[in-house]
């Protein structure tokens, strides 16, 4: 099996590329960094540290590189290939998708008629879903009833906490041990694959909301409370008494939703969440508080992990302090060389809290959790 998978970063290295070259599928990553993609292309190798108790040095084989500036070499592999998964962030999938089109109209002009299939590999609910209605906007069409059948577009949800390396090797990723990939298999197309770690489900929306409300919505609420006390990284962070209390706190409002919403057995998501703490407080890990804080704009979105679960309490009537406080600490993360932290924080000069919250998150400006944020951020100032 040929897998093209986007995004030769953190994820891609260290997690979905790692797991299909290791089930024996040829990896070929297309990136648009040079350095890392003529790497690749050399060496066609790279080790991954796995660090938990012990540290393991694996070598990954079996892989190439293309890289996505040469549109050409991408859309040859696009038509080509049998699997294409990504992992270049929410905001990249847009740019992609316009690739994706020409490379899947290539594909039909050539007639290859056989099944192909894409899986987003982002902290996105439904990020796959997300993809395919982007390239369907860029394909004319005629191209319509033969993606339709040919292509399968499935969702996933993807777990691994892997930090950039500071190796003075640029390929060398180092990831925890943990790892989970979670498919949506009604979605394939053709015979669904059968990949060593990548789990198959029938009920994906339960296991990507659980993830990404849980784990993804504690980490941000460690990032900003962490980066409020002055910390640099989130071991540091949550190994402070007062933010692990507020974060836990936090997951556990965001848990109840969940148990409500998807049945979770309620003590089996209390360990959920005690094991994510734990992996948070990985001793082996250097995890940058910027790293899990980036794109404030994107997290504070009506579909992510700080007004998402907000909302699923205000749905249930679960309390939701610790979601509210989490969400006002995201008012004091200051990133001058991230764009959407910049942006946040001159439109929260201009206009003030309510206004910014209201306008990113889609809450109504006049609700009781508007100036319930408000409210947790003076608390936090005079703290
Ligand atoms: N790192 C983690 O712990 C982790 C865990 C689970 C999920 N994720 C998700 O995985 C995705 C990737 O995260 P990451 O940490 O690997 O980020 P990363 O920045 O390490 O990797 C992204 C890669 O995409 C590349 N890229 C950017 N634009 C591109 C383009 N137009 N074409 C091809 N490649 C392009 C970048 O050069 C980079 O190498 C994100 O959605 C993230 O939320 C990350
Ligand atoms: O990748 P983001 O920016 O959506 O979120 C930052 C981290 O919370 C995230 O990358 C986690 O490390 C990851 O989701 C763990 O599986």
């Amino acid at each position: 099996m040929k897998n093209l998978h986007f995004g030769a970063g953190n994820i891609g290295r260290g997690f979905i590329g790692k797991l299909l070259a290791d089930a024996g599928v040829h990896v070929t990553f297309a990136d648009v960094a040079d350095e890392l993609i003529t790497a690749l292309q050399e060496r066609k190798s790279y080790p991954v540290r796995v660090v938990g108790s012990e540290v393991q040095v694996d070598t990954v084989t079996n892989v190439d590189a293309v890289n996505s500036k040469n549109n050409q070499a991408v859309l040859d592999q696009i038509a080509s290939t049998d699997l294409i998964t990504t992992a270049v962030g929410p905001n990249v999938l847009n740019i992609i998708a316009k690739t994706l089109a020409e490379g899947l109209a290539l594909r039909i002009d050539q007639g290859n008629e056989s099944y192909l299939n894409i899986i987003a590999c982002e902290n996105m609910v439904r990020g796959t879903s997300h993809l395919k209605a982007e390239v369907l906007k860029h394909l004319d069409d005629s191209y319509h009833a033969k993606v339709e059948a040919l292509v399968g577009f499935a969702d996933s949800a993807v777990d691994r906490i892997v930090p950039p390396s500071d190796s003075d090797d640029i390929l060398e990723v180092t990831v925890e041990e943990f790892s989970e990939w979670i498919v949506d298999q009604s979605q394939f197309k053709g015979d669904v694959p059968d990949i060593k770690g990548m789990e198959l489900t029938d009920n994906l929306m339960a296991f990507v909301e659980r993830k990404l409300f849980t784990l993804n919505t504690g980490h941000l609420i460690t990032a900003y409370l962490g980066a409020l006390a002055g910390y640099k990284t989130i071991r540091e962070a949550i190994e402070d008494d007062a933010v692990k209390a507020d974060v836990k706190a936090a997951m556990q409002e965001s848990g109840e939703v969940l148990v409500r919403r998807y049945g979770f057995d309620a003590k089996a998501h209390a360990a959920y969440i005690e094991k994510i703490l734990g992996r948070f407080a990985n001793p082996y890990l250097v995890d940058e508080i910027d790293r899990v804080g980036r794109q404030p704009i994107r997290k504070l979105g009506p579909a992510d992990r700080l007004t998402k679960p907000l909302l699923g309490t205000m749905e249930y009537g679960i309390a939701n302090d610790h979601l509210i406080k989490g969400m006002a600490a995201a008012f004091f993360y200051i990133n001058e060389e991230d764009p959407q932290a910049v942006e946040l924080q001159a439109m929260f000069a201009d206009k003030g809290l309510k206004q910014t919250l209201a306008h990113y998150s889609e809450l109504p400006l006049d609700s009781d959790e508007v100036a319930r944020v408000e409210a947790a951020y003076q608390a936090l100032k005079s703290a």
